[in-house]
């Protein structure tokens, strides 16, 4: 059956068999134009299927010529601190052994090298060769432990982190995604937030769709991507990758870094991710990836590749150079040999063999620098850095001196963010059920043991413990809540911020926005529930200021989780430090220490404690109006509310002030967390 007699859209209409001629000419001509019909589709005797990414280059915007990014690097050393050595060295023989102990590995040994616009170029090695480090280093992303040393230029001007990503993007090995995400809305932030701000609404939703497409992620785009570490039904290893590899596809940024993009894919999706990699080069990005044991395949797409050996450069070209530099050295690919295997297998350092392959890897090093292909290179990459030397300090390049690393705008970043916070909250089961379930069962168990107290001796003491328990609960609840979540999502925020997709600012007060509903509920349904049930003053004024206390209360703690959070910057350090941190505020709420005993040294720290002041207006309120109290069996009670008050050296006219005290410490609290997270974000 020829292919004018296939039905090419359902139903027998002509009119549609002719527009779906129209639409197959416009693609065969699109595809004409990049110039790669071949690489995008399999025969299969006479039919040719076409592969997952073959519109890549109807979809990628060609790059202006204006906009295109040489990208070059010039004497990159990498040097990794052992600390394990200068730490114990520390602890046993004091600090002058640091010096003497600390051990720097030389990772990467004057690396240069340069990707020019148009270009895949793919990193081979070893493993341990130096590859992922290079990529960091030539992305400003190398962590706090490695030093890099040289420079890195985009068309010739020194780059810094915050110039880089404005022009580019990285697609980073490990995936940090917001689990309760469908992949979709995963996309819809992305598109919000990455692409240009100029782009209306409707056309960043097609080319979400238009991505999830190309990227085969459209039978998964309402599942939820899923934490692994909460062993959650979410998408595949592999559909995790392509679903990082479409946020950065959603934008067209003129340079991509991918490290590792095929790895955890089968070599079916490996094809297609290096397709559409290859499709973005064609379209005149500067793309350079790392890739682990390509196919032969996916080695003929590469258009240069730069060998690694023990961190050094042993080779920049193209792969037919790279044959034919081989060849010169008289070890020559074999016939029917996947070349990048072959080449990873000649600069391995074998076991036992470590002398003679670190002296072949020399020897091939030096071959490559004194090379017509090495020479031109090198000279070529020098050139492109010639002002580093001059240029020390932060440089951004050409006209994007002025330009702020943010695509969106700061109302657009505010929004895209509130919504995926938003989003995040509501999703999880987590966040919202099983805590409104959790107030609500801890809620009745102090409700029933409290149960019904009266007004003499005995009541009295119950009735302040209750209160405090009030305040000790609303504490350890949500600063333990808000300690988990925050941290978690942490690493996702300090990513994307440093990618420059929304400001600190942005994010924060988007997060402390989306999160205060279920934080003014979940305390209001507390008080609600045990308020009446322990026989607290019956006015409903009272009971109004009451919920507004705890209420109160638990923001301070919030906002206190936000803090130890942001300084701590993981979960287990904040929950470590959260239980000895909170102790000595416990014991200034005036409950086990009076106010008046507390030692003159603590009383500045007494200031920051919210039990203080949230016991001190729980009991005003509690105790101002109550004129009587039952002492008939007890001659030593308090006679009525306002003794109590004095044997705990509180005062009524103190009740606004402890009201305002509390807001005060949601406020510096939070101001103090929005400092340690860019002070975070920063480092
Ligand atoms: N922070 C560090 N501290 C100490 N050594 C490090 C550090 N980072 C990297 N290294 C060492 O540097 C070498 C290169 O590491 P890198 O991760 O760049 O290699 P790679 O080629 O990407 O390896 P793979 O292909 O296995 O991911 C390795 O020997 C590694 O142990």
């Amino acid at each position: 059956m020829g292919d004018e007699k296939q039905p090419l859209l359902p139903g027998p209409s002509s009119r549609r068999r002719s527009s779906a001629k129209i639409v197959v000419k416009q693609m065969v001509s699109k595809i004409e134009e990049n110039g790669s019909e071949e690489s995008l589709s399999i025969k299969l005797g006479s039919v040719k299927i076409p592969m997952y990414g073959t519109n890549t280059g109807a979809l990628t915007k060609v790059v202006p010529i204006e906009e295109r990014v040489t990208y070059s690097w010039c004497d990159i050393n990498a040097f990794a601190t052992s600390n394990e050595i200068s730490k114990r060295k520390y602890w046993c023989c004091g600090p002058k052994t640091v010096v003497a102990g600390s051990q720097k590995i030389h990772i990467l040994k004057n690396v240069t090298g340069i990707a020019y616009p148009g270009e895949l170029l793919a990193v081979l090695g070893t493993s341990g060769s130096g590859k992922t480090t290079l990529l960091n280093a030539l992305t400003f992303r190398t962590t706090k432990d490695v030093a890099v040393t040289g420079v890195r230029c985009v068309n010739g001007v020194p780059a810094t982190l915050k110039s880089l990503a404005s022009v580019s993007a990285y697609v980073q090995q490990n995936d940090l995604f917001i689990g309760t995400l469908t992949v979709k809305e995963h996309l819809i932030f992305q598109a919000l937030v990455r692409m240009d701000r100029h782009i209306l609404y409707p056309d960043r939703m097609k080319r979400v769709e238009e991505v999830l497409v190309e990227l085969s992620l459209k039978k998964c785009e309402n599942t939820q991507i899923g934490y692994s570490s909460r062993d959650d039904i979410g998408i595949s290893g592999g559909e995790k990758k392509r679903l990082a590899f479409a946020a950065e596809v959603l934008t067209n940024p003129s340079a991509m870094f991918c490290d590792e993009p095929t790895s955890g894919l089968d070599s079916f999706m490996a094809l297609n991710v290096v397709q559409v990699l290859k499709g973005m080069a064609n379209s005149g990005k500067t793309v350079i990836c790392t890739i682990h044991q390509p196919s032969s395949e996916l080695y003929t797409m590469f258009d240069k590749i730069l060998l690694l050996a023990e961190g050094t450069l042993v080779f920049l070209g193209t792969p037919e150079e790279a044959n034919l530099f081989f060849t010169q050295l008289e070890a020559p690919c074999p016939k029917n040999y996947n070349p990048a295997d072959y080449f990873i297998q000649l600069l391995a350092v074998l076991p036992g063999r470590e002398e003679s392959c670190k002296q072949a890897i020399n020897m091939i090093t030096n071959r490559f620098e004194k090379s017509d292909i090495g020479v031109g290179m090198l000279v070529e990459a020098k050139r492109k850095c010639k002002d580093y030397e001059s240029t020390e300090s932060e440089i951004y390049f050409g006209s994007e001196s002025q330009k702020s690393p943010y695509r969106a705008s700061w109302c657009s970043q505010f929004y895209a963010v509130l919504w995926r916070s938003w989003l995040s909250i509501t999703k999880d089961p987590m966040m919202v059920n099983v805590r409104l379930f959790q107030t609500a069962v801890i809620a009745l168990i102090i409700g029933a043991i409290y149960y019904g107290q009266v007004l003499d001796e005995n009541g009295v003491m119950n009735i302040n413990g209750a209160m405090f328990l009030f305040l000790t609960n609303m504490t350890f609840q949500n600063v333990f809540a808000v300690v988990h979540v925050f941290t978690t999502e942490l690493p996702v925020f300090l990513r994307e911020n440093k990618n420059g997709m929304y400001r600190t600012d942005v994010y924060f007060l988007s997060k402390v926005i989306a999160e205060t509903p279920l934080f003014i509920i979940l305390p209001v349904l507390f008080t609600s529930v045990c308020y009446y049930m322990v026989g607290l003053n019956p006015s409903w004024m009272r009971f109004l200021i009451a919920c507004g206390i705890v209420t109160l209360v638990a923001n301070v703690s919030t906002s206190f989780g936000y803090m130890i959070s942001c300084l701590s910057g993981n979960t287990s350090l904040a929950l470590s430090l959260g239980s000895p941190l909170i102790i000595p505020f416990l014991l200034f709420g005036g409950f086990f220490l009076n106010v008046d005993s507390i030692p003159v040294y603590f009383k500045w720290l007494s200031y920051l404690s919210w039990f203080r002041y949230g016991n001190e207006a729980l009991m005003i309120n509690q105790w101002s109006n109550i004129t009587r109290i039952d002492c008939s069996n007890a001659p030593a009670c308090p006679q009525n509310g306002q003794v109590i008050l004095q044997m705990f050296n509180f005062s009524e006219a103190h009740l606004l002030w402890d009201i305002v005290s509390l807001a005060l410490l949601i406020m510096v609290f939070r101001l103090a967390a929005f400092l340690a997270l860019l002070w975070r974000s920063y480092k």
